[in-house]
């Protein structure tokens, strides 16, 4: 039985591992959740899951819940989301918080030697070398759960690292992939929020339409995979089928396939090696899909993808800027107060002023993080 701590509960990957626990209740039990201050979608979980111990974004929300449930384990922010990653009895910790804000907890729960099973890119966007350098001091593998990392992960199983030629990334387009740059102007939030085939959190359903997920999981596999940039190709795929794949230096390619469901690569990432049942999830079928169709990335079209390029072959703060500065900016484009371009001219701007700091220590980071964050809060104000 593993004992899972699992942050970021309440959101999309979160309720759909929770999906999966409830499947496989030989396999997995839920030991701690975490979540920001969505009390409404929590109460049912913690009612049917009943954990051991609950994490909540600050003391006004613990204060909240304890109205509703009858629990005494429920703890406050990063020290109580850094106590039930590094708890003896959790056996693998699955964060799937939005952002950069599991960093801490994802570093103390390495070095606790947990298994851990990323889901978020932010923290390898961050603080890429600070999470793989304790993972390998630890000998813990990070199990990705993005479905392009989780598909390459596979592709590579059993492969000799050094034949890798080159990791090829799918990616949809977005929302908006069929927009010229000048009709993305007037976009709405709720054009942004229409992804055309996966159904996913605000923040990254909005990356994806930027082009900055790509881009963020493109660090991602630089850092998983110890892949340089150079090696690391995006392309067009609009059905979403290939999830990924991987060039060996025989220009054989192998590719993960599969209906866009991303419960299957969060199954995975607690099965590894081993493979379970998945029920309710669409097996694929290429004869009723008929086609599959790729093309080039047009960079100038998707200017964020450039971005992300530059500030991870940058390396040192730059992709802490980079990743800092779109969340501020998507947040404020969520709220309606800045457009959909101004999101990708206000992480320009910020990478643009930023003088980078090589090899950061984590206090670094954190401070970088920050000064970001205001930063580019201060461009609307
Ligand atoms: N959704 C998907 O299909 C995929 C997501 N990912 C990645 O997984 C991560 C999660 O994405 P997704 O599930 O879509 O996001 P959601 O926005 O749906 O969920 C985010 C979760 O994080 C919690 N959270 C937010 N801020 C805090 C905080 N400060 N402290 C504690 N918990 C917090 C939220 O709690 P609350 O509800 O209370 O706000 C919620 O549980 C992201 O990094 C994303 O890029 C990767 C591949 C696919
Ligand atoms: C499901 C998943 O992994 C997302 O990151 C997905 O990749 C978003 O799709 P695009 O970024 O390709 O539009
Ligand atoms: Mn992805």
């Amino acid at each position: 039985m593993k004992k899972i701590t699992l942050l970021g509960a309440t959101g999309s990957i979160g309720l759909q591992t929770l999906d999966i626990i409830r499947q496989h209740p030989e396999q997995f039990e839920l030991y701690a959740l975490a979540f920001g201050k969505n009390i409404d979608k929590a109460i049912p979980i913690i009612k049917e899951f009943n954990p051991n111990k609950i994490v909540v974004l600050d003391n006004e929300t613990k204060r909240k819940l304890e109205n509703f449930v009858n629990h005494n384990y429920i703890l406050a922010g990063n020290e109580g989301m850094i106590e039930v990653c590094v708890d003896p009895t959790t056996d693998i910790v699955i964060n799937a918080v939005m952002g950069s804000v599991g960093l801490e907890a994802t570093l103390q729960a390495i070095k606790e030697k947990k298994q851990i099973a990323i889901a978020n890119k932010e923290t390898l966007v961050t603080a890429g070398h600070l999470v793989m350098g304790e993972a390998k001091r630890n000998n813990v593998t990070l199990l990705p759960v993005d479905s392009e990392h989780s598909a390459i992960f596979q592709c590579l199983n059993g492969e000799n690292r050094e034949e890798v030629s080159k990791i090829i990334l799918t990616a949809s387009g977005g929302s908006f992939r069929d927009k010229t740059r000048e009709e993305l102007a007037n976009v709405t939030v709720e054009d942004a929020l229409n992804h055309p085939n996966w159904s996913m959190g605000a923040k990254i359903t909005v990356d994806s339409a930027t082009m900055m997920n790509k881009g963020l999981e493109v660090i991602e596999a630089h850092w998983l995979f110890d892949i340089p940039y150079e090696q690391i190709e995006v392309i067009l795929h609009k059905e979403s089928v290939i999830h990924s794949m991987v060039e060996f230096r025989d220009n054989s390619v192998i590719a993960q396939l599969g209906s866009p469901d991303m419960r299957v690569p969060i199954q995975y990432a607690l099965t590894h090696p081993k493979r379970l049942e998945l029920s309710q999830s669409k097996k694929l079928d290429l004869v009723e899909i008929g086609q599959l169709h790729f093309s080039k990335m047009d960079m100038e079209r998707f200017s964020c993808l450039g971005m992300a390029y530059y500030a991870g072959k940058e390396g040192g703060t730059m992709p802490t800027v980079l990743n800092a500065a779109n969340e501020v900016a998507v947040d404020l484009f969520l709220k309606g107060r800045i457009s959909f371009l101004e999101i990708e001219s206000m992480i320009d701007k910020a990478i643009n002023s930023h003088i980078t700091i090589k090899s950061p220590d984590l206090e670094t980071i954190l401070e970088i993080d920050q000064q970001t964050r205001k930063q580019v809060t201060s461009y609307i104000n």
